[in-house]
């Protein structure tokens, strides 16, 4: 049975990437999808934006919903200090056994939790389940029409602070539009929009940050 592309990416880090090395696995797999295969991973120029958002926000307890090959989960964990935690959620157990290699390849297994299912599920078990009080920082970067419910249900389950910041990939490609009206015309956000570019392409893209205002 033939690989997978996301197969081949894991495969790809194994064999060129130094272990125990973040850096050294987000850069592989930003060589391997540049010039082999394109895959949705952040980037490396959107990663940067994502970089500086982490570091801003220096979070205990981030989220992040579209865990795709772990690219995200492992450029977000190498950031946190000792003792804060990634929550990532993937949907597809395909996708969720290759980030959980790469997770571990690159070493950050002890700062991410990999859960597997669908966010409406995954969410409102956050507190009980998984011990969480509320989120210092959510990264959006799963199927573009949930951002805007899964924003609505973080409110309802109780899990965004004051200051809670929410970070939205592809803004402009391939577009959260519904995403974009309801932070930016709700009173409980405070947005920013980053002007970029998507991964890997010469084509616009975006990402937006709206910080929960209680
Ligand atoms: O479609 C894109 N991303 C969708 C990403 C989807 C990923 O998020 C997972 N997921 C679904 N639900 C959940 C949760 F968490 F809710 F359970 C997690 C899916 O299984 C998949 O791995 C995309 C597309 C392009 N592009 O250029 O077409 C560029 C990008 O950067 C992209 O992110
Ligand atoms: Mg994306």
């Amino acid at each position: 049975m033939n690989q997978s592309k996301e197969q081949r990416i894991l495969n790809f880090v194994l064999q060129n990437a130094v272990r125990g090395d973040p850096c050294s696995v987000v850069d592989t797999i930003d060589k391997y999808c540049s010039q082999k295969e394109w895959a949705m991973n952040v980037g490396d120029e959107k990663g940067k934006i994502l970089d500086k958002t982490v570091q801003e926000a220096n979070p205990s307890v981030a989220l992040e919903l579209g865990t795709y090959c772990g690219y995200s989960a492992v450029r977000i964990s190498r950031l946190l200090k000792a003792g804060s935690r990634l929550l990532t959620v993937e949907f597809n157990p395909e996708f969720a056994a290759i980030a959980k290699q790469m997770i571990e390849f690159a070493g950050v297994q002890d700062k991410v939790k990999l859960l597997e299912g669908p966010s409406e599920e995954i969410i409102p078990q956050l507190k009980k389940k998984y011990e969480v009080d509320t989120l210092d920082f959510v990264f959006l970067d799963h199927w573009k029409d949930r951002y805007t419910p899964d924003t609505i249900l973080l409110q309802e389950c109780n899990l965004l602070r004051k200051g809670s910041v929410l970070l939205a990939d592809n803004i402009i490609f391939p577009g959260a539009p519904d995403f974009l009206n309801y932070v930016r015309k709700s009173p409980h956000f405070q947005c920013t929009n980053y002007p970029s570019h998507l991964e890997y392409m010469q084509v616009e893209d975006a990402m937006e940050k709206a910080v929960f205002l209680g």
